[in-house]
């Protein structure tokens, strides 16, 4: 059987994904292409694929069975809507939605329909480093875990489109997302601090300073800085009462010579996570087929738009800021819960 999926936002990501539909996966054809820069679908579709003038044509259309949505996020409630009301199983790119309102209005909708078909796409649970990080805490080998850090540090981010409000409800959304993954735990309030910025970034609020307060009482604290220059370096380290585990630096030839010994920095979150956003398609193309998702769940999705919320809050007043959750719907259990492999 092969789904058939229509892609909605052909900009980098979508292309990369389109790419990655036609060119690497099996059982999956993208059939239908729809972006508001026509253009730009057009130029990006795949040989036979229609490409739709609205968002909304391509999701009621018969042809297709399932949806990825690459728009940006404050396109995605009215898409995710129509998709529920549809019924079809879809992929939305993080963040889920860019407000705590919105992302409860598409908990109301999944929920009334009944059956999980959101799977949002928080790609680090797929990535090979952190299920084994994950695994490691899970033996419970080294104790409670008590702090964690993580380092979330871009090459650049596109000047004019990633705007001052992105660090916290762009970027910092996949460090709020790994820290409840891996810890097994919920955000409870929110710390940010505003270091002085780097001249890299004009007037953008860049680097910035996160603490997330767990559930549990563990701490994390997250460095954002979208314009380092050096690369895409994505690192983690959890310490623990009886030691420590981290991600490991990745694979890449040492060199040696007139500069001193180095490595390859990946240059963004293309060649960085290309392993895991074709992962976490093999598994959400399997349950779609099956006219479902698992994977990170729009409850996942609302819980980090919660802390994106209280850390721009908190970034405003310097104070710390509470995070109160609704009661979680069934249908959402097993969220957390989702083993590593
Ligand atoms: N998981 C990841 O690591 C990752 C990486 C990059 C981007 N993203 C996410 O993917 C989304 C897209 O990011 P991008 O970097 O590809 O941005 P982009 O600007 O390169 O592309 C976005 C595209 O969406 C289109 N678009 C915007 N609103 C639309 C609408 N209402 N209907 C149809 N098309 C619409 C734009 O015209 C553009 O072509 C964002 O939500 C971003 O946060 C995730
Ligand atoms: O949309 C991108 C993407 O989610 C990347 O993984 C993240 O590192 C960037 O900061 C963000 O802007």
């Amino acid at each position: 059987m092969t789904l058939k999926v229509g892609v909605i936002g052909t900009g980098m990501i979508g292309q990369d994904h389109i790419r990655r539909l036609t060119k690497v996966l099996s059982g999956v054809d993208v059939v239908a292409v729809n972006d508001i820069d026509v253009k730009r679908a057009a130029s990006v579709a795949p040989g036979g694929a229609v490409v739709f003038e609205t968002a909304g044509d391509l999701i009621r259309s018969e042809t297709v069975e399932a949806v990825v949505i690459c728009s940006w996020g404050p396109a995605h409630e009215a898409q995710l809507l129509d998709c529920i009301a549809a019924g079809k199983p879809v992929f939305c790119e993080k963040p889920l939605v860019t407000t705590a309102a919105a992302a409860r209005r598409v908990i109301e909708a999944e929920v009334a329909f009944g059956r999980r078909l959101i799977q949002v796409g928080f790609m680090r649970r797929f990535d090979g480093d952190y299920r084994r990080l994950k695994a490691v805490i899970d033996s419970g080998s080294l104790g409670t875990p008590l702090t964690y850090r993580s380092v979330h540090r871009n090459a650049s981010v596109p000047a004019g489109l990633y705007t001052s409000d992105m660090p916290l409800n762009d970027t910092l959304v996949h460090d709020a997302d790994i820290s409840r993954w891996l810890l097994s735990d919920e955000v409870k309030g929110v710390e940010v601090r505003l270091p002085r910025r780097s001249s890299r970034g004009g007037d953008l609020r860049d680097p910035t300073l996160v603490l997330l307060h767990l559930a549990s009482g563990a701490l994390v604290d997250v460095e954002i800085s979208v314009n380092i220059a050096y690369g895409y370096d994505i690192r983690g380290e959890v310490s623990c009462e009886n030691g420590v585990a981290s991600l490991p630096e990745r694979p890449s030839a040492v060199i040696r010579d007139q500069h001193g010994v180095r490595q390859r920095v990946p240059e963004d979150w293309r060649e960085r996570f290309i392993d895991a956003y074709d992962q976490e398609f093999r598994e959400w193309i399997a349950a779609a087929g099956q006219g479902t998702t698992t994977g990170p769940s729009t409850w996942d999705g609302y819980a980090a738009t919660l802390v994106a919320d209280a850390a721009l809050r908190a970034a405003e007043t310097g104070a710390f800021q509470p995070i109160t959750m609704v009661a979680k719907p069934g249908l959402y259990d097993t969220a957390i819960a989702q083993a590593a492999e």
